[in-house]
């Protein structure tokens, strides 16, 4: 496999991560096709996609577990792979969870983990290995064994793992799935409060609704592209900019259709009960009196706002299911 991996040019603005139509391809497949991810320094990035859209391999390229076809990634400021080794020091990452010893302690866990790891520091393995511990909340577990933590107290401890040494980002390869609502709950809260701590944190996931709460920023793969990314606040402005659609319930949907018509509304569907159509440039206030106009008993009025979701469904063409 050839890789053509360089370090991009350094922009102005302080990025943890950056690519360069990063792109691979698997045989005939182009799994993640020239992306431009911006992930900027201090965000909870929201790496957000439906399975199978790329999410995995474009995590496997920054942390260097995989070869890039072609593209460039900078890291921390570093051009992988170029500055690989001294940079990755500075990132934790969970992708594959790690392989816990059931019957050992979560303490003993990491302990084992740690003396793995060809750069940790024996001595001073005790006090970071508590310190890991304490900011994931499992203290009070460390000598609980393995097999009797819950979920999210085992995804937890994989966090923990990657905390072993202090990190300037963490990125997270869907931390929650499989997790049931509790360790969802405990995984989220962790997360925000790693950012709060500072650390930059890129995590994947293909749950919209998590994304938006827990993440600051949100990059959106769908067929190895990344369609849109940018802040949350501007992804809702953008939803704020999706035409409105409206739904009129009555018992004479034609007359309403045709009455919805003559006001200018555009994509008029009638059907039993009630019908839809998308406002456009109408002012929501005209409708109902022209329905009364036509003799139309209005039964019910609805503006239907749009929703993150349906940014996303007009950005693919299509609905992924990112709403759990
Ligand atoms: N080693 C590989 N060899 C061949 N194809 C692969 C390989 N790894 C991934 N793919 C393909 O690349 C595409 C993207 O997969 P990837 O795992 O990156 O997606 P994802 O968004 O992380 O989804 P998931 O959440 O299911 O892991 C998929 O079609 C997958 O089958």
């Amino acid at each position: 496999m050839s890789a053509d991996v360089t370090g991009p040019a350094r922009g102005s603005s302080p990025a943890s991560v950056r690519t360069r139509a990063l792109t691979k391809r698997f045989r005939h497949q182009t799994a993640v096709d020239a992306i431009d991810l911006e992930v900027p320094a201090g965000a909870v990035y929201g790496f957000l996609g439906p399975n199978g859209s790329g999410k995995t391999t474009t995590i496997r390229m920054l942390l260097g577990l995989i070869g890039a076809t072609s593209g460039e990634i900078e890291v921390l400021g570093e051009p992988m792979p170029g500055g690989a080794s001294r940079t990755l020091r500075r990132v934790g990452a969970l992708v594959e969870g790690p392989a816990f010893h059931p019957y050992l302690s979560g303490r003993a866990n990491l302990a084992r983990l740690d003396a793995a790891d060809p750069h940790s520091d024996a001595r001073t393995a005790p006090a970071r290995i508590d310190a890991a511990l304490d900011r994931v909340g499992l203290l009070p577990a460390a000598t609980k064994r393995f097999r009797a933590y819950s979920l999210g107290m085992r995804q937890r401890l994989a966090i923990a793992n990657a905390l072993l040494v202090p990190r300037d980002l963490l990125v997270l390869d869907e931390p929650t799935n499989g997790l049931d609502p509790q360790g969802t709950r405990e995984v989220r809260h962790l997360v925000e409060e790693l950012a709060a701590d500072g650390t930059t944190v890129l995590v994947s996931s293909h749950l919209l609704s998590e994304v938006d709460q827990m993440c600051t920023h949100i990059g959106v793969m769908f067929e190895g592209r990344l369609v849109t990314q940018g802040t949350i606040e501007a992804m809702h402005d953008q939803a704020r900019s999706v035409d409105q659609a409206v739904r009129v319930e009555t018992d004479r949907v034609d007359d309403a259709a045709t009455a919805l018509r003559g006001l200018g509304l555009t994509d008029v569907r009638p059907s039993g009960g009630h019908v839809s159509a998308r406002l456009g440039e109408v002012e929501v206030a005209k409708i109902v009196p022209a329905l009364v106009d036509a003799y139309v008993p209005v039964l019910g009025f609805t503006v239907v706002r749009p929703s993150l979701e349906d940014v996303f469904v007009s950005l693919t063409g299509e609905g992924f299911d990112v709403s759990g």
